[in-house]
C-alpha cells in the first residue's frame, strides 16, 4: 500500500471503534507510540487512552476555510516531541469534524516533522460514517456542510477507504433478522420506505 492514510468507512455497529483499539493495542506493544483522538468526548472514552482531538492537537476555535490555519503547538513542547515521535494516529469520528481542522493538523504535522508527505508522512488511520452526524455549521445550509466534511477536502485523495461491512452489533446480540443491517443503511442514506417504524421514530 502507498498511502499512509486510511479511512476506516463503516456504518454504525460494524467495528469501527473495536477494530481501532486493536490497532492501537497492536503498535504500542510493540513500544512504539500510537495516538488515539476523537471527534467528540464520549467517542474519546471509548478509545484506550483517546482523548478529543480539539485537546489532543490544540485545534483551533474558530474554523475559517480560506486561513492557513495551523494548532498551537510548539515543535519543542511536550506534545511537538510526541507528534514527531509518534508511530500511527487513530481519529474516530472524523467525519463529525470540520475539514478546516484536519487540515490544521496536516499542516501542523507537516511543520512539526520537517516533511511536505500528507500528514507529515505518520501512518494516519481515520473512523467514522458518514451516515451519521456531519460537521456542525451554525446556521449553516446543506451545501456548506457538505463543504465542511473530510469528503471536500484536498486531502480526501490521499486517503485511501477501508470498509467494514458485517454489523457486529446486531450479529452479538442474536439479531437474526437479516433486513436489520440493511433497513439501517437506508436509513442512513435516506431511502428507508417501512412506514410502520418511520411512524415510531
Ligand atoms: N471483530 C469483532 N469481534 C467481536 N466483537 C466485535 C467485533 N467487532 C465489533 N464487535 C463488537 O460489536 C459492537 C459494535 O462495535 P463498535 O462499537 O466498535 O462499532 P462501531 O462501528 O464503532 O459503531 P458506532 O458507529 O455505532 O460507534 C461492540 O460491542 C464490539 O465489542
Amino acid at each position: 500500500m502507498t498511502k499512509k492514510s486510511f479511512l476506516l468507512d463503516a456504518p454504525g455497529g460494524t467495528g469501527k471503534t473495536f477494530l481501532a483499539n486493536l490497532i492501537l493495542a497492536k503498535i504500542r506493544q510493540s513500544g512504539k507510540i500510537a495516538i488515539a483522538v476523537a471527534s467528540s468526548g464520549i467517542a474519546a472514552t471509548l478509545l484506550k487512552d483517546g482523548k478529543t482531538a480539539h485537546s489532543t492537537f490544540k485545534l483551533p476555535l474558530s474554523v475559517n476555510l480560506e486561513q492557513q490555519s495551523t494548532c498551537s503547538i510548539r515543535k519543542n513542547g511536550p506534545i511537538g516531541k510526541l507528534l514527531q515521535d509518534a508511530s500511527l494516529i487513530m481519529w474516530d469520528e472524523c467525519t463529525m469534524s470540520h475539514r478546516a481542522h484536519i487540515e490544521a493538523v496536516n499542516r501542523t504535522l507537516q511543520d512539526l516533522r520537517n516533511s511536505s508527505a500528507v500528514m507529515g508522512g505518520i501512518t494516519f488511520v481515520f473512523a467514522g460514517d458518514f451516515r451519521q452526524t456531519l460537521p456542525v455549521i451554525n446556521r449553516g445550509t446543506r451545501a456548506d456542510i457538505i463543504k465542511a466534511c473530510l469528503k471536500s477536502s484536498p486531502l480526501w485523495t490521499t486517503i485511501e477507504t477501508l470498509k467494514l461491512r458485517t454489523n457486529m452489533r446486531a450479529h452479538l446480540h442474536g439479531i437474526t433478522d437479516s433486513d436489520f443491517p440493511q433497513q439501517l443503511l437506508k436509513l442512513g442514506g435516506r431511502n428507508f420506505s417501512n412506514s410502520k417504524f418511520k411512524r415510531s421514530l
